[in-house]
């Protein structure tokens, strides 16, 4: 298991600046910032799936863009913003797809992995369902238990919240600590400050390509840092672990 995912001067033309940081398994981070920011770019080029114009990012010593296909899937799980669904299999079948690295691994691990993913996302009674046939956000749990079903190192979630009820998003968060408490590395984009506030252990803030802020949350999310990345006037009210921010 590479312990570290680290970003040396990494740039995307016109998308990412020289963005440099290194992300330790075992925690929770979060990736923030406005539209437009550089959020999805980054975590696409953290994934391996797009490749730098300059720098480069490193899996413990191996160049993620450089690894072998199923060798880069089994340790990097990547849950794009917004996905779509391509084929109309059941949700059995697409979180089986989560599987697909692990080809010669044995029958019962694979299926004990798929159904601890649909447990964990709460689609047991959604099993046999076809995928097309879910609601929104439905489809976004069947999709992320396609992402736990691989047990990856690293779980990179683009926006994983934003089609969940209250009640799903906060077992998410659940399943993220729990990922990260078995010593996975969690990196997800947020658009939700609270959330990133109260759930990671540290914030990573973009603007307009640059990361303008990297630390802990209080840190990274401190008013001054809000209103100078996102132009609000806002107040972090609550208690540590229950804050909200009131605007305005
Ligand atoms: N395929 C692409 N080719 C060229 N530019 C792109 C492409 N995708 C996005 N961009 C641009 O790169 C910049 C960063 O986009 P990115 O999707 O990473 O932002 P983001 O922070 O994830 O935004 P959002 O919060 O809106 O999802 C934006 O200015 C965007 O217009």
């Amino acid at each position: 298991m590479s312990s570290s995912l680290a970003l040396d001067q990494v740039t995307v033309t016109g998308r990412l600046e020289a963005v440099t940081a290194k992300l330790n398994r075992g925690g929770i981070k979060a990736i923030c910032g406005p539209n437009g920011a550089g959020k999805s770019t980054l975590l696409s080029v953290l994934a391996g799936l797009l490749a730098p114009d300059a720098g480069c990012v490193r899996l413990g010593a191996a160049q993620v863009d450089r690894l072998p296909a199923a060798e880069r899937a089994r340790q990097l799980g990547y849950l794009p913003q917004a996905p779509e669904i391509a084929w109309d299999v059941s949700v059995e079948t697409l979180v089986s797809l989560g599987r697909l690295p692990w080809r010669g691994a044995p029958a019962s691990e694979a299926q004990g992995a798929i159904d601890a993913a649909i447990a964990a996302m709460d689609l047991e009674r959604f099993r046999h369902r076809p995928v097309t046939r879910l609601s929104g956000g439905e489809r976004a749990r069947a999709l992320m238990a396609r992402v736990l079903a691989t047990r990856p190192d690293w779980l990179l979630a683009d926006e994983p919240l934003a089609n969940l009820d209250l009640a799903h998003a906060a077992t998410l968060m659940r399943r993220f600590r729990e990922q990260a408490q078995e010593g996975r590395g969690v990196v997800l984009v947020l658009h939700d400050l609270a959330t990133a506030m109260n759930h990671a252990d540290r914030v990573l803030v973009l603007h307009h390509g640059r990361l303008v802020a990297d630390g802990p949350p209080g840190h990274a999310l401190s008013e001054s840092v809000i209103r100078e990345v996102w132009g609000v006037e806002a107040r972090w009210l609550g208690e540590p672990g229950a804050r909200a921010l009131a605007i305005g």
